[in-house]
């Protein structure tokens, strides 16, 4: 469980992308993370993994208060959060499987993350893993060889292959075309789903967020304006959170033939589907 309490954060330069924000992510739950450019969506991502200080409040992950930790204890805590990015973060020149197994550098010790030596274990959970992205036969290919698609596939083995207790999604299919967002959503809501696993997704694209979220937190100007499900994201909610937009005619444009009407549409979780 992720429990955030009054966090803030306000940059060198006085912007405030962050004012006391608080809420908890039960496990299991996937958080689609809204709102504006500015809102401050990648600024709280970034505070829970410390990547940004934050100014003030606590993040506590389990019994772990992630703002209080410096040096080797952060380190630590960092492995029991995956993190899955819009632009991949491979690394190009080493194959898929090399990739994937670099989500256990954080547990193996020194020289054997130096020699890219890993445990049988780690080894097999990682063919399991590319078998659950459907990209079993890719395992020995260059990550620079796979298409946009095959690479966050890449990323979300990699990310769960840290076993981790929450997953930090930014951005996932912001360079991908709209059926190849859907079978990543639809991956990373299954792994969520099977592990038990919270993860807050931060994602422009509403659709997307309102079909494979469990919850919505709409962000503006640094605050929560909106937190509910999915299907409460109605055309007056998203002028409180984006502001005077006709959200009928945007909805009736954005949709591609699947469910507009807000439900959920409990995506089935074929992890492997359409490689
Ligand atoms: N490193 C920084 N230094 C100063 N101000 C920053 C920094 N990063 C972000 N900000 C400011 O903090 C506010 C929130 O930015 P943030 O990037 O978190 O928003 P966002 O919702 O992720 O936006 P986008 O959807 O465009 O990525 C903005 O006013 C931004 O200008």
């Amino acid at each position: 469980m992720l429990k955030l309490e009054n966090v803030s954060k306000t940059y060198k330069t006085g912007d405030k992308a962050l004012q006391g924000i608080s809420f908890e992510v039960p496990a299991g739950q996937v958080v689609g993370l809204i709102g504006p450019s500015g809102a401050g969506k990648s600024s709280l991502i970034r505070c829970i993994n410390r990547l940004v200080e934050p100014t003030a409040g606590s993040i506590l992950l389990g019994d772990t208060d992630l703002t209080r930790l410096n040096g080797r204890n952060l380190r630590q805590a960092r492995r029991r959060i995956g993190m899955i990015f819009q632009e991949y973060a491979l690394v190009e020149r080493l194959t898929v499987m090399e990739n994937v197994l670099s989500g256990r550098l954080g547990y193996v010790s020194t020289w054997r993350s130096f020699l890219r030596r890993y445990s049988p274990e780690d080894v097999s959970q990682a063919f399991a893993l590319l078998e659950k992205v459907g990209l079993a036969d890719h395992y020995n290919k260059r990550a620079d060889a796979l298409s946009g698609g095959q690479r966050q596939r890449v990323g979300i083995a990699r990310a769960l292959e840290q076993n981790p207790e929450l997953l930090l999604v930014d951005e996932p299919t912001a360079s991908l075309d709209p059926k190849t967002s859907r079978q990543i959503m639809r991956l990373i809501r299954g792994a969520c789903q099977e592990r038990s696993l919270p993860a807050i997704i931060n994602i422009h694209d509403v659709m997307l967020a309102q079909q494979f979220s469990d919850r919505i937190i709409g962000l503006r100007n640094g605050e929560v304006v909106f937190d509910g499900a999915p299907d409460e994201l109605t055309n007056d909610v998203l002028t409180r959170i984006y502001g005077d937009e006709d959200w009928t005619q945007l909805r009736g444009e954005e949709s591609d033939g699947e469910s507009t009407d807000g439900s959920n549409d409990a995506p089935s979780v074929d992890l492997a589907e359409g490689v």
